[in-house]
Formats: C-alpha cells, structure tokens, sequence
C-alpha cells in the first residue's frame, strides 16, 4: 500500500509550525522490527545515514515534494553513506526531541530495544513513543500489545523515561500509521503520525551565546560518555577528528575509565570499546573547545568522533566536564625554539619514520641511512621498536591497544627530538595508519618522511632474523604482525623501499639521496 499525505492536515501543519523549528524525531528498531516498511509509509522521504547502524530520513527544511514544515526523523536501521552529508545528518541525533522506538509484537521486548532506549535516554532524548509493529502477526489482540507496552514501561522508568505514548501498529497495512485503520477498535489513541505532528516544539535553533554569569567553558581535556558504532573497537590512545557544533579538533582517547552495561547499572573494566558499546573515557583535544555539559545544553555538549583515514562517523559522544588537570596545566614558552636549533645545528630537523614487517628491513636499513647522515655530520637519533621496548614501553605487549599506545609514545618522543633539532630516525612495525597519521601530524608539513619497507611475507619468514615467524607458525608467538595481527600497508608513503629487489646498501642510498633537498 502506498500513502498520499493528507495535504490539509499538512498545510494546517506548515501554518501553526511558521515560528517554530521542524520536529525532529529518530526511530530505533531491531533487526526485523519493520523499520524500512514504517519508513516507506511515512509522508516523509529517507535518507540513508549511518553505516551498519543508522539512517536518516530527511524531510523538514529540506523535504522537496512536502514544503518545509515537516517533522525530521532520524532511523536506526541499515545501510551506508559518507563524508559531509553524513557528519551534518549526525547533528541530528543530538537535536532529535522524540524517539520512536519499534518493536515487533510477535518478538516482545528485545534486548537491542533495551540497547536503544538507554541510548534514547544517554542522549537526552525524554519523549517517547512506543510503536509496536506487526500487529497483524498477533492477531491484533489488545492484550499482547498492553503486554508489551507494560514490560517496557517498567523497564523505561528505570532509565528515567517517563513521557511514553504507545500506538500498535501493522506497518505492512497501514493500521494507526495515518489514519486509524479497521483492525483495532480498540485503540481509542491516536495514529503515529497525528502524534508525531501533535508534538509542537519551539525555540529556533542558532548560534550559541551564553549570559556573563553562566558562560560556555573552554577546554582540552574532558571526561565524556562515547557511544561507539564501528566495527574497529575504540582503543584507548588512538586519536579521532571531533565535532562539536562548528568546531572540529583532534581528539585523543586518554583514558577508557569504564564500560557501561545497557541491561544493568553496572559498570564494567575495559581497555577498549567494541561496536554498540558505550563507555565513560577521558579525551584530550588539541586545541580547547567551547562546550557545556551534554545534561545542561545537548547542543554544545554533543560531539561525533570521526576516523582519520576514512573520514566516516564511528562514535558519538556527551561531554561531562573539563579534566582539572586541563585547567591548571598552560604550555610554556621558551625563547630557544627549534628554529634556532635547526640553525646551530645547519639542519633541518625531520622524522624518517621506517614502517613495514617484521624482517622487511627497517633496522638494517634505517641502521645503514644513520651512519651515512652521521658521517655527513647531522646530527640524528634512532629510535628502534625492540629498543624502545626495553626502556620507556617495558610494559607494552603486541595486542592492537599495546601497539596503538607504543607509537603513540614513539610519536612524542620523536616530536620532542624533532623539536630539539635532530633528524630522528624511527623504525617501527607500526601496523596501523591511525597512528602513523598522528604521529605525521604531530610535525609540522613537511617535516614526517614516511618509509615503506616493503616486502612479501613469504621473503620476510624465509629471512626470519630471530626465529619469530617460526615460533608464530608453530603457535608459541601470538599476535605476531603478518601471521595472525594486521598490517596497514601505506597509501602514500614518501619513499617506497622494495628489499626484495633492492639491497640495503641501495635502499640506505635511496633514502639519503631523496631526503638531502628537503632537509637542506
Ligand atoms: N607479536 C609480535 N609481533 C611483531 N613483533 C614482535 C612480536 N613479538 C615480538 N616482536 C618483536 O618486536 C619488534 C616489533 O616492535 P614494534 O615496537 O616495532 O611493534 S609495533 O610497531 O608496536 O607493532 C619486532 O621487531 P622487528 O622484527 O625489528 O620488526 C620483533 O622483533
Ligand atoms: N634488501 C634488504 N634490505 C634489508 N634487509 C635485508 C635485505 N635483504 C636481506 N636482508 C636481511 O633481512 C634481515 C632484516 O632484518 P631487520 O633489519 O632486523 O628487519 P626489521 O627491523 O624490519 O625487522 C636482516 O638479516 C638483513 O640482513
């Protein structure tokens, strides 16, 4: 069945909404819950938003066949887009003023229905409605709907959702959609969409000034509750693009405190977040933000994580409070920068930043460029992964969130060496391109050499310098890069070593030679 709008209910709408601002509402639904068939029938066109979690259905301000004055709706469902639109759609969520949440009445209540609204109820969302879909299945009987809508209302008031108006549907046939339908007499209420519509919400939405006596804090260090949504879990040290109203920084996970149970108020130990999970984390931003708490105003203490490589959304999050710490900690000038150390030492300082399997040959070769620079009279420093690891990372292993830390480390340390005017050579596994990106953005353009010392694996476990590859395949060696952890081969590194061809005297002879114009 298909749906024409009641043009008059829609008019009358657009003239009552003139000074008001579009109704914006979000659907959440399990698996099967009927979703995409309620959306099809809704006077409003969709838009799909998030990748494997949420999609968005656009009408409002930006509806081309229905005027401007409809509700927008937000759609907990599947499928994919990316970039812009997809980041401007995302500000919806923390706009949204109702939550539809669906359940199937064949199913009952579900744990991802618990999942959704404890997230309705994180994002501050207080009104919702309780669509209980597929009536038909259950033979339109009023008790199995007054069954469902009773479990859930217990369950609602236990994570402070109070204001629930429950309509049983049949998406399939249209029943309390629009009009009320011939199958449930019973249902004196009203249909979903005079609810949604009857919901007259006011207050323009615009730029942020706040009074002299309850100002906007400004920070870089925040305690927030992150809720995650991608496959890669969220890793304690990685850093992610944040968004917050028009401010966009790099933001540095520092912390995951703890995670949150969605079906109890426990909290639980966690090094990471996998997807649908929600923690409390600390974050550092590099440079400060203007926010409010998320529980005081939902449109300044709101933000999405983005990830750096993808450019998709992977997480949504709340801000509590500014760190203390954030406060009272200001960076320090010091008159003899790296400028004037670039000077004294006739150099200019850089990171060679050596990636690939273990065996491809970094240490060797990174080995081979240090003398040669040294004998040029640079004055340079070799950080290397299993000398590193005897020292300042003793205490990091080779999970994903142990290896995210060690170049995490890695990239300041070589900051800071950069910044005391030294070519500093790194020679690191470094299997991710997150952190090989933030440790290029830690230095100013120009300044971040990245090296790809490629080789098959098959040449890398024949060379096998300490007997690694063997103990791995016998299975004495987990997490071992190659075999059973993940290599991110560079996109676009500076320089591409490939020592199955090359030997290493003329990949040192390469590196040399590309870098001499640019460190001159
Ligand atoms: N499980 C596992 N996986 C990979 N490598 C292992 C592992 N266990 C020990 N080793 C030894 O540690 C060296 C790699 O350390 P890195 O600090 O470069 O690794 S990483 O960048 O954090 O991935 C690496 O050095 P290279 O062989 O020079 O690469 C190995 O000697
Ligand atoms: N073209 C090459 N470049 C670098 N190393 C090579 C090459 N051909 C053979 N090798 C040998 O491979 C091994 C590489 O080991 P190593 O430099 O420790 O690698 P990594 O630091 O990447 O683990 C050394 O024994 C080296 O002599």
């Amino acid at each position: 069945m298909t749906y024409a709008p009641d043009s008059t209910v829609i008019n009358a709408l657009s003239r009552s909404q003139q000074h008001r601002k579009a109704l914006s509402f979000i659907i959440c639904g399990s698996v099967g819950s009927g979703k995409r068939t309620l959306a099809s029938q809704l006077p409003y066109q969709s838009e799909i938003l998030f990748e494997g979690q949420l999609a968005m259905l656009n009408a409002g301000t930006k509806n081309k066949t229905q005027g401007a004055d409809n509700p927008d709706s937000a759609l907990l469902a599947e499928g994919v887009s990316a970039g812009q639109e997809q980041i401007d759609a995302a500000g919806h969520l923390f706009s949204a003023d109702v939550a539809v949440i669906l359940i199937d009445a064949s199913q009952g209540m579900l744990t991802q229905d618990r999942q959704h609204s404890h997230l309705v109820s994180l994002l501050g969302i207080r009104k919702v409605i309780l669509a209980i879909n597929k009536m038909d299945l259950v033979n339109y009987s009023e008790i199995a709907f007054q069954r469902i809508v009773d479990d859930y209302r217990s369950f609602a008031s236990q994570i402070g959702l109070a204001h629930i108006t429950a309509i049983p549907l049949s998406a399939l046939h249209g029943d309390n959609i629009v009009a009320p339908g011939n199958h449930m007499p019973w249902h004196q209420g009203t249909t979903l969409t005079s609810c949604l519509e009857a919901m007259e919400i006011d207050i323009a939405r615009g730029e942020a000034i706040s009074a002299a006596d309850a100002p906007a804090s400004v920070a870089d260090q925040f305690e927030s509750t992150i809720i995650w949504m991608h496959d890669a879990p969220l890793f304690s040290g990685r850093s992610y693009l944040l968004k917050t109203g028009s401010q966009t920084v790099t933001a540095t996970i520092t912390d995951i405190k703890y995670q949150m149970s969605m079906d109890s108020p426990e909290h639980l130990a966690a090094t990471k977040l996998e997807n649908n999970t929600v923690g409390v984390c600390n974050i550092s931003v590099n440079r400060p933000v203007t926010f409010k708490p998320y529980n005081e105003d939902r449109d300044m203490g709101g933000f999405i994580l983005i990830d750096r490589v993808s450019n998709r959304i992977v997480g949504m999050g709340l801000l509590h409070f500014a760190l203390r710490r954030a406060q009272n900690i200001h960076m320090q000038h010091v008159d003899v920068d790296k400028a004037a150390r670039a000077i004294s030492k006739e150099q200019k300082p850089c990171m060679l930043w050596f990636t690939g399997l273990s065996g491809s040959g970094k240490s060797t070769i990174a080995n081979l460029v240090e003398k040669r620079l040294h004998a040029m009279g640079c004055h340079t420093y070799l950080l290397d992964g299993d000398n590193v690891r005897h020292g300042l990372n003793k205490d990091l292993g080779f999970t994903e969130v142990d290896r995210v830390e060690n170049i995490r480390r890695v990239a300041e340390v070589g900051k800071l060496m950069v910044d005391a005017g030294l070519i500093v050579l790194a020679a690191f596994i470094s299997p991710f391109r997150s952190e090989r990106r933030l440790a290029r953005e830690l230095l100013e353009e120009g300044e971040f050499i990245e090296i790809f010392v490629d080789v098959p694996l098959s040449i890398a476990e024949e060379r096998d310098p300490k007997g690694l590859y063997r103990k791995a395949r016998k299975g004495d060696l987990k997490n071992f890069t190659g075999i059973d952890s993940p290599y991110e081969t560079p996109q676009a590194p500076e320089i591409h070593l490939d020592t199955a061809s090359m030997s290493p005297d003329q990949a040192a002879e390469l590196v040399v030679e590309t870098i001499q114009p640019m460190s001159n």
